[in-house]
C-alpha cells in the first residue's frame, strides 16, 4: 500500500516538473534551440575528430597514419611512393613493421613484416577475407568486384568457386595470342608516334585485348582501332572507382553520386560493361552445351580454349556449379585482376629499363640470343620463355619496387594473436602491405634501388622460407592463380619491344629519380613517356 502510494507522487511530481520544464521550453524556444544545436555540433565534432585521430583503445598503442594525414597527402595530389616514404616508412620500426591507417571500413592494420605477412595469409582460419569487402551498397567498387567470386569467398564457397576455376588457370597459357596481339600493338604504337608515347595507354590496350579473347573469347579490339569505345568507357570507370576520397567516403560514390555528374558517367559506363560480360555468359553456356559431346570437341587443345569455356566444361564434367551471376563475378574478377595488373607490370617494366638503360641492354642481348639476331619479328614460344633468365629477374624486380597491388585484399581477425611482441584483437582488419613491404630496407639492402641481380646466382631472394618479403602476388590458398598467366605475357610482350625498339625516357619525365605512381589499392605510374626508335 505504502509502495502505491509513493508511486503516485513520484507521478505527480514528474508531471508538474514536466510541466513547469515545457512551458520554460515554450517560453524560451530560441535560446533551447541553440544550446542543443551547439551541443549537437560539438558532440558530432568530438565524434569525428575522435574517429578520424584516435584508433579504437585496444590498438591505440601501435603507430598510424590518420585520416588526416591521409586527407592531406589526398589534398596535396601526393603520390603512393612519397605517401609511403614520408608517412608509412619513418614509423616502420616502431612495432615490428605494423601500422595503423585508416580505410573505407574504418582504422585497419597494415603489416611489412615477413614474418608476420606469411602468418596473416597462411592462416585462413585466422584471418579470412570479408565477403563485403568491397562494401554492401552500390558504389562503383562494390558494383564491379562485389560480391561472391572465388578472390572474395573463404572455407566450402572458395573450394567451390576454386573447383570450376582451378582448369582454367592450369590449362590456358595462350602464348600464341599473346604474341600475335605484340605485333599488332607494334603497329598501334607506331599510329600513335614513337616519340613521348604514354607507355600505360598502349600496355593497357595489349593487356586488355589479351584478357579478352583468353578470358572470354571477346576481341575488344584495341590494339588495332585507336579510338576504343571499350578502351574509353573502361578507363572511366578504373580511374573512378580507384580515387582514394570516394573509396573512403563511398556515400559519395552510392545515394549521393548525383551531386557528381562524372561519377554517374562512369556508373553507367559499368552497366553497359557488366550487361555486356552477362550476355556472354549466357552465350557462351549455351555454345559450349551444343558443342560439349559434339564429336572432334575433345580435341581441341585446352591452351586454345578461353577461361569461360574451360569453366563450362568443368561444370559439364562434374566439378560443380556456379550460377551465370556467379560466372560473371568471377569472370569479371579474371577481367580486372588478370588486366589491369599485368598492365601496370609492364609500363612499370619499360619505365625502368628507360631509367636504366645498361640494364635495357642487357634484357635485349638475352632477347636477342634466344629469339635470334635477324631484324625481324619473332614470335616466342613456350620453351623460348622458360630460357629467359634475365628478363624474368626485371619482371621480379619491378614486381618488387613497382608492384600492381599496393596491399592485399583486407581480413578480418577471428581471434585475439600475437604477432611478435604484440597481441591483436579479434575483429581487427588487417592487410599485408605489398608496397610497404617491398620499399622497406628493414626486408631489404638498397631497397629504392632497381636491381635485377638480386634474383640470379643467389639464395633465391622470393623465397617464402624466412616469411614473404617478395609478395607480389600474395600467399597461402589465396595466392595469384594468374601468376604463370601474367609473366607468359609479359616475357613475350618484353622480349619482342625489345628486339623492335631502343627506349629511352624523355628530358622531361618524372621518374627520373625513381618511378612516380598514383592510385589506391591499384597502382599506375603517373605520365609514363617514352620515347622509343626503332631497330628495325
Ligand atoms: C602482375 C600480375 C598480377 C599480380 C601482381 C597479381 C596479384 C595478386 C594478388 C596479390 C592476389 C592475392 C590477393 C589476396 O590474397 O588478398 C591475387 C589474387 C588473384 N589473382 Fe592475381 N595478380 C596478377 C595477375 C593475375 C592474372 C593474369 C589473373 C587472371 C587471369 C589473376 C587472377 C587472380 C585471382 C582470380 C585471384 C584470387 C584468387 C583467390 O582468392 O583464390 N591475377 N593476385
Amino acid at each position: 500500500m505504502e509502495n502505491i502510494k509513493a508511486n503516485i507522487m513520484n507521478r505527480i511530481q514528474l508531471s508538474e516538473f514536466t510541466e513547469v520544464y515545457i512551458s520554460y521550453l515554450e517560453k524560451n524556444k530560441k535560446t533551447v534551440c541553440s544550446i542543443t544545436a551547439a551541443i549537437t555540433v560539438t558532440t558530432l565534432a568530438r565524434y569525428f575528430y575522435r574517429k578520424l585521430t584516435v584508433p579504437p583503445k585496444n590498438l591505440r598503442h601501435l603507430p598510424r597514419v590518420t585520416y588526416i594525414d591521409l586527407l592531406k597527402s589526398i589534398m596535396q595530389g601526393e603520390g603512393i611512393y612519397e605517401r609511403k616514404k614520408r608517412l608509412v616508412i619513418p614509423i616502420l620500426d616502431k612495432a615490428e613493421g605494423l601500422y595503423l591507417e585508416p580505410g573505407h571500413l574504418g582504422w585497419q592494420l597494415r603489416s611489412t613484416n615477413p614474418m608476420h605477412n606469411k602468418i596473416l595469409l597462411a592462416d585462413i582460419e585466422l584471418s579470412p577475407k570479408d565477403e563485403n569487402i568491397f562494401g554492401t551498397g552500390g558504389s562503383l567498387v562494390c558494383k564491379f568486384l562485389g560480391g561472391k567470386n572465388v578472390g572474395t569467398v573463404e572455407g566450402e564457397e572458395w573450394k567451390r568457386h576454386r573447383k570450376i576455376t582451378n582448369p582454367a588457370f592450369h590449362n590456358a597459357l595462350p602464348v600464341n595470342i599473346f604474341s600475335r596481339l605484340t605485333q599488332k600493338t607494334f603497329g598501334m604504337m607506331e599510329k600513335m608516334g614513337l616519340e613521348n608515347l604514354e607507355c600505360s595507354q598502349f600496355c593497357e590496350r595489349m593487356t586488355l585485348d589479351a584478357i579478352g579473347l583468353a578470358g572470354f573469347d571477346f576481341d575488344f579490339e584495341t590494339v588495332t582501332k585507336l579510338d576504343s569505345e571499350w578502351l574509353d568507357g573502361y578507363d572511366k570507370i578504373r580511374s573512378r572507382m580507384t580515387n582514394l576520397f570516394f573509396l573512403l567516403f563511398q556515400v559519395f560514390d552510392d545515394e549521393l553520386k548525383w551531386m557528381f555528374p562524372s561519377r554517374v558517367e562512369a556508373h553507367n559506363q559499368l552497366d553497359k560493361l557488366l550487361a555486356k560480360i552477362d550476355g556472354m555468359v549466357t552465350d557462351k553456356r549455351t555454345s559450349v552445351t551444343e558443342k560439349f559431346n559434339s564429336p572432334g570437341y575433345a580435341s581441341v587443345p585446352d591452351a586454345e580454349k578461353d577461361f569461360l569455356t574451360l569453366m563450362l566444361e568443368a561444370e559439364m564434367q562434374g566439378e560443380g556449379k556456379l550460377s551465370d551471376l556467379e560466372l560473371r563475378r568471377n569472370v569479371v574478377g579474371f577481367f580486372f585482376a588478370g588486366h589491369d595488373t599485368t598492365s601496370t607490370a609492364l609500363a612499370f617494366a619499360i619505365a625502368q629499363l628507360g631509367r636504366n638503360k645498361e640494364i635495357q641492354e642487357k634484357a635485349r642481348a638475352e632477347a636477342c640470343s634466344i629469339l635470334g639476331d635477324e631484324l625481324s619479328d619473332v614470335l616466342p614460344s613456350k620453351e623460348d620463355i622458360k630460357q629467359m633468365t634475365y628478363i624474368d629477374a626485371v619482371i621480379k624486380e619491378t614486381l618488387r619496387l613497382n608492384s600492381p597491388l599496393s596491399n592485399t585484399v583486407l581480413r578480418t581477425t577471428t581471434r585475439d594473436v600475437a604477432l611478435g611482441d604484440y597481441i591483436i584483437p579479434q575483429g581487427t582488419y588487417i592487410d599485408v602491405d605489398i608496397i610497404g613491404t617491398h620499399m622497406s630496407e628493414n626486408n631489404w639492402d638498397n631497397a629504392l634501388e632497381f636491381n635485377p641481380k638480386r634474383y640470379l646466382n643467389q639464395a633465391d631472394v622470393t623465397s617464402t622460407k624466412d616469411g614473404l618479403k617478395w609478395t607480389p602476388f600474395g600467399y597461402g590458398s589465396h595466392q595469384c592463380p594468374g601468376i604463370n598467366f601474367s609473366y607468359a605475357e609479359q616475357k613475350v610482350f618484353l622480349s619482342m619491344l625489345l628486339r623492335k625498339f631502343e627506349w629511352e625516357l624523355p628530358q622531361d619525365t618524372i621518374h627520373r629519380d625513381g618511378c612516380v605512381a598514383g592510385g589506391y589499392g591499384t597502382i599506375k605510374p603517373v605520365d609514363n613517356r617514352v620515347n622509343f626508335k626503332k631497330r628495325y
